[in-house]
């Protein structure tokens, strides 16, 4: 952890961390003289001259104003370090976000990082504030007391080794217990948390299926599996409790028999006997205390381990002299690509996209069209062959190039949590008023301004005042007009849109075209009839035909199909078109 910490800290937080570790190790080490001293003092107490016991006691005194004062500095130190740490860490999860390839962004990975920084953080980087420093006074203490005792009087010192030892190994013996419970314990969290988000956004379906639908039967499942891991994980952790709170009062046992009997032997005055007896009951609490650190300090690591898989997730390549493309043309040239080495996506696809055309991509579910447009956005690099923007490869151009060439147009909207006017200036964001302005009124934006309380000046955000679907697409078209990128990749949306929507959306997407290279993911027959040509995905990673809407029918039986289906489905006839 502190490895990790200091790697990732910037100079100020390395050496606040530093200095926190010294401080307190300081402190550690001022509180075992404290405790050390004790044996001088008991033994001078209770011997024929007591007034000896001044020494001691003044130097006592003075070990433990001095470990109180390092251990109150320590913690300034530590919280302040923590503050610093959480900052940074904040700092680097969005250094790394912005620069990490788009296609790393999936729904889980997103969950993690949304995990990582509010809880996972927070915790970690106050961890050596809050969990190394009982950990450090449960360990060096009682092992510097220890020590001492073996200079005092070996056999105790033997024992007090041996107690320690004992509650180590069980700990140790029920840490790894513990550990492999608190695995099963997470993963049936976030099994529960799946199942209860799904049981939530899908309540219209739950609710229409009835009682005891599989939307309910699988909560149901998942919470009953979450209740027996958190059950045998309890269990688990109170019998790693009990077995090492009773080594720990075996090991005092054994000191309090052995003192007791060196005494009555005579090999330890009674003075030191008092003075034992304190210290193995101190050195007991102490080493028991720290014990359940051990558990945080593992949530600490686990939840490091999550920062430093997105700190350390590989970047793309990109060029050190980014070339430019010569036009808005793309070609693809042989490519393959694949999300596992197992299963293919698309392999071996060969077509070109002349600039100012409009190409759609249609095929069955699954089959590729989003990685396909994707692709051409640059998410992921190709696995092999090239796709080329204006005549250069995608990776010669560099992400900042391709992202420069395209705009998106895609399904899954966003929308900050600001007006309307800066959601849609977001496509460049130098816009003036005006530009947005008229961005809105070509993409259908300005209706939806009509409507809202503020116009153009209303909140909208995922939180709240959110639009329809059918709104948002709008919102992204403005967007792209905005931003007046030569290439448009559009997902078409799928969903059934109200009659003004899809009038108002397709108005927006004939603004789009123009001169534009427009690649579209479509689903609607007027958009593919619209198409300068189309692609069919064979549903098997392969593109069955290239070419336009008449000689398709004939030249490509998925498309022939596929047409076929959708006319059938909408009461139109092949003959119709
Ligand atoms: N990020 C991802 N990681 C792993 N597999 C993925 C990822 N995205 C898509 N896939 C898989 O790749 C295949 C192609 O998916 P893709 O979304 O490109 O198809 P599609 O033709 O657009 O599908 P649809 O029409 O249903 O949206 C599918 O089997 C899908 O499960």
């Amino acid at each position: 952890m502190i490895r990790f910490l200091m790697r990732i800290g910037d100079t100020r937080a390395r050496r606040m961390l530093a200095a926190y570790l010294v401080v307190v190790t300081v402190a550690t080490l001022l509180t075992s003289a404290a405790f050390v001293t004790l044996l001088p003092l008991t033994t001078a107490l209770l011997s024929d001259e007591p007034a000896s016991m001044l020494a001691p006691l003044g130097l006592l005194v003075a070990f433990a104003v001095l470990a109180g004062m390092c251990d109150v500095t320590a913690t300034l130190i530590g919280q302040r370090a923590g503050a610093r740490f959480i900052l940074r860490m904040h700092q680097l999860i969005a250094e790394r976000t912005a620069r990490l390839p788009l296609g790393w962004f999936d729904a889980e990975r997103t969950g993690s990082i949304s995990n990582v920084t509010t809880r996972g953080v927070t915790f970690a980087a106050n961890a050596p504030e809050s969990m190394i420093r009982p950990m450090l006074y449960g360990l060096v203490p009682p092992t510097l007391v220890s020590l001492a005792m073996l200079r005092v009087e070996w056999r105790l010192g033997l024992c007090f080794l041996l107690a320690a030892g004992l509650v180590a190994v069980v700990y140790r013996w029920a840490q790894a217990r513990d550990g492999r419970f608190e695995q099963a314990v997470d993963a049936s969290d976030e099994e529960g948390a799946a199942r209860v988000i799904e049981f939530a956004a899908a309540q219209p379906a739950v609710r229409a299926a009835g009682p005891d639908s599989l939307g309910e039967r699988s909560v149901r499942t998942a919470l009953a599996e979450q209740r027996t891991a958190k059950r045998a994980a309890l269990i688990a952790r109170n019998w790693g409790t009990q077995a090492y709170t009773a080594a720990g009062f075996a090991g005092l046992l054994l000191i309090f028999v052995v003192a007791v009997a060196l005494t009555g032997a005579g090999r330890l005055q009674p003075g030191a006997l008092v003075a034992v007896l304190i210290l193995a009951v101190a050195m007991s609490t102490l080493t028991r205390n720290a014990l359940p650190f051990g558990v945080g300090v593992g949530i600490a690591n686990r939840a490091l381990d999550a920062l430093r898989s997105i700190l350390d997730a590989p970047l793309l390549p990109e060029p050190e002299h980014p070339r430019t493309p010569a036009d808005s043309s793309i070609e693809l040239a042989d490519v393959s690509f694949s999300y596992s080495p197992d299963r293919p996506v698309i392999s071996g696809a060969n077509f070109r996209m002349e600039p100012g055309t409009m190409t759609a991509i249609v095929g069955p579910s699954g089959s590729g069209k989003t990685t396909l447009a994707r692709l051409m956005a640059r998410f992921w690099d190709v696995d092999s062959g090239e796709i080329r923007i204006g005549g250069v490869d995608v990776r010669e151009l560099g992400t900042r190039n391709v992202m420069a060439q395209v705009s998106m147009v895609f399904q899954d909207v966003y929308l900050f949590e600001d007006t309307l006017m800066e959601n849609i200036r977001l496509g460049r964001p130098g816009a003036t008023d005006d530009e947005v302005g008229e961005a809105a009124e070509r993409a259908g934006v300005t209706e939806i301004a009509d409507r809202l309380p503020d116009g153009f000046a209303t909140q909208v955000g995922e939180s709240g005042g959110t639009l329809s679907g059918g709104e948002r697409q709008r919102v992204s078209i403005a967007r792209a007009l905005l931003k007046n990128a030569p290439i448009v990749l559009l997902d078409e949306a799928t969903a059934a849109l109200d009659i003004e929507s899809e009038m108002l959306i397709q108005r927006g997407l004939a603004q789009l075209s123009g001169d534009k290279t427009l690649v579209v993911i479509a689903h609607r027959l007027q958009t593919i009839r619209q198409a300068d040509q189309v692609v069919v995905l064979d549903g098997n990673g392969g593109v069955e035909a290239v070419g336009d809407h008449e000689t398709l029918l004939t030249a490509s039986p998925t498309y022939a199909r596929f047409w076929a289906e959708r006319t059938e489905s909408m009461g139109w006839t092949i003959d119709a078109h």
